[in-house]
């Protein structure tokens, strides 16, 4: 893993990794692509650098990993393939292969989760989309066929309603197809038994905030919420008239006649996330998993068979029951440079904590080497984050300077979460503003990077606030029922991204090469590495920089 000098870059210069997450380079540029509209001096000024020192990369489809050209991009590929410097098959990939070739009827964790089909109940925990970022519905679907197929007489759906990487309103569609397919398992009695908006309930993240998990456990695990319904159609129909969004539906609990949850989580049955990416549900596996679990009151923790579709957490051994074996991502740029002595400095607020630090690292948590790396989460705080669109921008801006003044990391990575985070409310006034702020916090640092005499990479792991409206095949701006609201949109996008360097110490004879059109996220890897005075590991997608 010794990594050789560069040739020309210095070494020992401070080197700042900035990613705006969700910033895209979109090229439809109307009024409606908050990144273009915003007022961003200081990006604007590196963009004007030209080719050689600003371009964009691939952050969608097969670049980073997943299946298609359709699949846009999103934080955990994209800091995958920023971290490690590979094109990764990633979740929705692998997990496609394992039901197309059948391997996860045949798996250990299948296994596990088997013996509860004949006299007890499969439940599956989802996100109820195709929006392919944490779950795909065709392949839960197709879990649940493999396990009527192999036996399983009772079945149970604890859906997580999505409109964040699908337009809103969408779930009363999911919801219709997911009823009917249900309905056509032959010989189980396979229902609906809860569910919930995913941004209210389960699919909290990094800790930001227990209570979502606890609402899930009560209304999926327990049968208690809120709101209960005989049908979920219904449920839906009556709780989106409130006019909350698909990812704050209220939790409900589907009833019998007389009032009975038809799918509380019993002893001996078993339990499976059908989502595919960890993040979102690592704390309601954690519930699910650990005995001497304190979070929050379980009430009652049944013995259940409990698996993953995948393994969550790879240093935890979380869940130690997954039904597809998670991507396998060694030797990222992290291990590397700590394996070289270099250290590292990474901070976000806790909505981004875990993309620059866990997703960075090749899915792990924790230090490569804690006496040469330094992790610094800003807490978020706990609101619709339209209403406050600058959400830890300037926090997050300070502890990047104050790491690069301090002289104790060769390399500083931050990220900022707003542009995402914002433009996941499709408030297109909040996030040209969550930009703004972007760009002025960029200039702080890059003013830094200037005093000390260091070098800087600026870039984005996918495309969110550059379109903030859905669209037709033209482009063209969808609009609301009254013809004139135009139809946000609060997903990624499938724009490349940009990949800006600068700084006093870069030399002038170094730029980017001209001859990778094609290039993607993993090639920032190498590129990173370049700046810091060293040639990248060859296992590595090549530097963007002009080789010597
Ligand atoms: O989890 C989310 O917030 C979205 O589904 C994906 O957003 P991210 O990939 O930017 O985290
Ligand atoms: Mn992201
Ligand atoms: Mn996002």
């Amino acid at each position: 893993m010794e990594l050789a000098p560069h040739p020309v870059i210095p070494q020992k210069k401070p080197v700042l990794v900035c990613i705006l997450d969700g910033w895209g380079e979109n090229p439809v540029t109307d009024q409606y692509n908050a990144c273009h509209v915003a007022k961003s001096p200081t990006i604007d000024a590196l963009a004007a650098k030209g080719p050689g020192y600003y371009r964009s990369v691939l952050a969608h489809g097969p670049a980073v990993g997943l299946p298609t050209d359709g699949d846009m991009g999103n934080s955990e590929v994209g800091h995958n393939a920023l971290g490690a410097g590979k094109i990764i098959a990633q979740g929705a990939s692998l997990v496609d292969i394992a039901l197309e070739t059948k391997s996860v009827y045949s798996g250990a964790g299948w296994a596990h989760v088997k013996p509860a089909f004949a006299d007890n109940t499969l439940h599956v925990i989802t996100l109820l989309s195709s929006g392919g970022v944490h779950s795909r519905y065709d392949q839960v679907l197709k879990l649940c066929q493999g396990a009527v197929a192999d036996g399983c007489k009772k079945l149970r759906l604890h859906v997580l309603t999505d409109g964040r990487d699908v337009p809103d309103n969408s779930c009363h569609e999911y919801m219709r197809v997911l009823v009917e397919d249900l309905a056509k398992l032959e010989g189980c009695d396979a229902k609906v038994a809860s569910g919930g908006g995913r941004m209210k309930v389960t699919m909290d993240r990094y800790e930001a905030d227990w209570a979502m998990v606890e609402r899930g456990w009560k209304a999926h695990v327990l049968g208690d919420a809120p709101h209960k319904f005989t049908d979920p159609i219904e449920a839906l129909n009556k709780l989106k008239e409130g006019g909350d969004s698909d990812q704050y539906v209220e939790p409900f609990v589907i009833t019998d006649a007389d009032g009975k949850p038809v799918g509380t989580v019993e002893d001996d049955d078993a339990v499976v996330i059908a989502n595919f990416r960890a993040d979102r549900v690592v704390e309601i596996s954690k519930a699910f998993e650990y005995p001497d679990f304190n979070s929050f009151d379980r009430v009652r923790y049944p013995k259940v068979r409990f698996a993953g579709l995948m393994q969550y957490d790879g240093d935890l051994k979380l869940p130690a029951n997954y039904l597809v074996p998670p991507p396998l991502i060694e030797r990222t740029s992290g291990e590397v440079l700590a394996a070289n002595g270099l250290r590292t400095f990474a901070c976000s607020e806790t909505q981004k904590f875990g993309h620059v630090t866990f997703f960075w690292n090749g899915n792990r948590s924790g230090y490569f080497k804690e006496d040469l790396e330094t992790y610094v989460e800003i807490p978020s705080d706990n609101v619709p984050f339209n209403q406050a669109p600058l959400m830890k921008a300037r926090e997050i801006c300070a502890a990047g300077k104050e790491a690069l003044r301090s002289k104790k990391y060769d390399v500083v990575r931050v990220n900022f979460a707003n542009p995402d985070m914002v433009g996941h409310t499709g408030d297109l006034a909040a996030t040209i503003a969550a930009c703004e702020e972007c760009d002025a916090c960029v200039k702080e640092l890059l003013d830094v990077v200037d005093e000390l005499g260091g070098m800087f990479l600026l870039t984005a792991d996918h495309g969110n606030a550059d379109d903030m409206v859905q669209r037709n095949k033209k482009n063209e701006c969808l609009f609301e029922a009254d013809g004139t609201t135009p139809l946000p949109l609060t997903s990624h996008t499938l724009a490349p991204v940009p990949v800006a360097i600068g700084g006093p110490a870069l030399p002038a004879n170094i730029k980017f090469r001209d001859d990778l059109p094609k290039a993607g996220l993993a090639n920032v890897t190498a590129t990173y590495i370049n700046l810091m005075g060293y040639e990248a590991p060859a296992e590595m997608e090549p530097s963007l920089l002009a080789a010597f």
